[in-house]
């Protein structure tokens, strides 16, 4: 079995990306039913497997454009931005329409930069991505093309899928191209250009094989670069890559036979990563103490409860980074808290089940398992 087909089997959270080559259709400029149809039966298929499946499709501005009369010539970013206001309803009509047969819903995220780089929006899209897994739906996402500008957007939908990569902590990004993966040059400029099946590590040399896009190639934007760029985002949050041919009859099934991909292998676990990020990345806003019970609980990988919190230093709100220390004031750990500091103060000391009687709801422990990263 290939690197790449052997990955595609052992996913457990896929999140596939569908330029807008592969969902227009370039003569009738219209949604292509036969590509959709075919991913989503292969779709349904990985699902029944025990698979979940994210979809991060472009399409918008192309399915816009038409509906609007602007094909034929060169729009301004207002046009564009119009197309997508137009398009997005039909792309997730289209969407919904190839998922139905298969009885599974869909729905739409629209992102922007921002919302995946600001940590309060990324917790939120993760908490409402993570719920719509939960109710098995299919989450559908797009860049929210009206509220950006020029210098603020992705503008590609590779990169942005990596970020959808790493906040639903899928363990693999599929990029499903014109293209059926990294060669060492261009092959269209290049004929000699040789076939990548696998990186272990996106090095200079790699990352200078790939080129940007090309003007002429028509509705995408990106070209290989941009793909490379992503996987880069993906490797540092514990997701491989994998970039492969989306226009095969069966796109999902051809990856799973060993047909011709190249796999970008991931950094560390999906988990480990998240982790590294919350201790690294994130400023902490205040402090949490707990007792020497409560330490040894974390050491040994369990949640902060709020019996075991001695004192709070904030302000800090639901969702921002803490430092966690024991009653010696060494810091044990870090992590993304479930109250804010007003709250959480309120709590301190209580047991699980007497939250909800002093604060009227309950967002359960402290800290959870999953949100601390713990202190060696
Ligand atoms: N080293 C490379 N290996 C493969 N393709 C490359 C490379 N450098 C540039 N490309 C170009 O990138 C294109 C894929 O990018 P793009 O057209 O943006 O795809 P998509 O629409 O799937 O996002 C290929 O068709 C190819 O012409
Ligand atoms: N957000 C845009 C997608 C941008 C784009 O063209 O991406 P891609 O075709 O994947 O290179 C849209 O929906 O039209």
């Amino acid at each position: 079995m290939s690197q790449a087909a052997g990955a595609f089997s052992g996913a457990r959270r896929i999140v596939f990306k569908v330029g807008s080559a592969l969902l227009v259709d370039a003569e009738t400029g219209s949604a292509n039913r036969a590509w959709l149809e075919a991913f989503c039966a292969d779709a349904a298929a990985l699902r029944a497997a025990g698979k979940q499946v994210l979809v991060v499709s472009s399409g918008a501005v192309a399915l816009g454009r038409r509906r609007l009369g602007l094909t034929g010539r060169k729009t301004t970013l207002p046009e564009k931005q119009a197309s997508a206001a137009a398009g997005q309803s039909l792309l997730m009509h289209a969407w919904e329409q190839a998922f139905a047969p298969h009885d599974i819903g869909v729905a739409q995220i629209l992102l922007t930069r921002d919302d995946t780089e600001m940590r309060r929006r990324w917790l939120n899209a993760r908490a409402t991505t993570e719920t719509l897994m939960g109710l098995g739906v299919v989450p559908v996402v797009n860049e929210n093309d009206t509220v950006v500008t020029e210098e603020i957007r992705y503008g590609d939908n590779d990169r942005l899928a990596a970020r959808v990569a790493q906040m639903a902590g899928a363990d693999l990004l599929v990029l499903l191209s014109d293209i059926d993966g990294l060669y060492t040059a261009d092959p269209r400029k290049n004929p000699q250009a040789q076939h990548i099946p696998l990186v272990s590590e996106i090095t200079p040399e790699i990352a200078g094989m790939a080129e940007g896009a090309n003007a002429a190639a028509g509705v995408g934007t990106g070209g290989m670069a941009t793909k490379i760029a992503a996987a880069r985002i993906a490797r540092a949050a514990g997701c491989a890559t994998l970039i492969t041919l989306g226009s095969r009859p069966r796109p999902l099934t051809a990856i799973a036979d060993g047909e011709k991909a190249t796999l970008i292998e991931a950094g560390a676990s999906p988990a480990a990563a998240y982790k590294a990020w919350i201790a690294g990345s994130l400023a902490p806003q205040g402090w949490v103490t707990i007792d020497a019970g409560a330490a040894k609980a974390l050491a040994s990988g369990k949640s902060l409860l709020s019996a075991g919190v001695r004192a709070i230093e904030g302000p800090f709100d639901k969702g921002d980074a803490v430092r966690v220390r024991d009653e010696t004031g060494r810091e044990v750990a870090r992590g993304i808290v479930r109250y804010d500091s007003a709250d959480a103060q309120r709590i301190a000391g209580l047991r699980s089940d007497a939250i909800e009687a002093e604060l009227g709801f309950t967002e359960g422990p402290m800290i959870h398992a999953d949100d601390l990263a713990v202190a060696n």
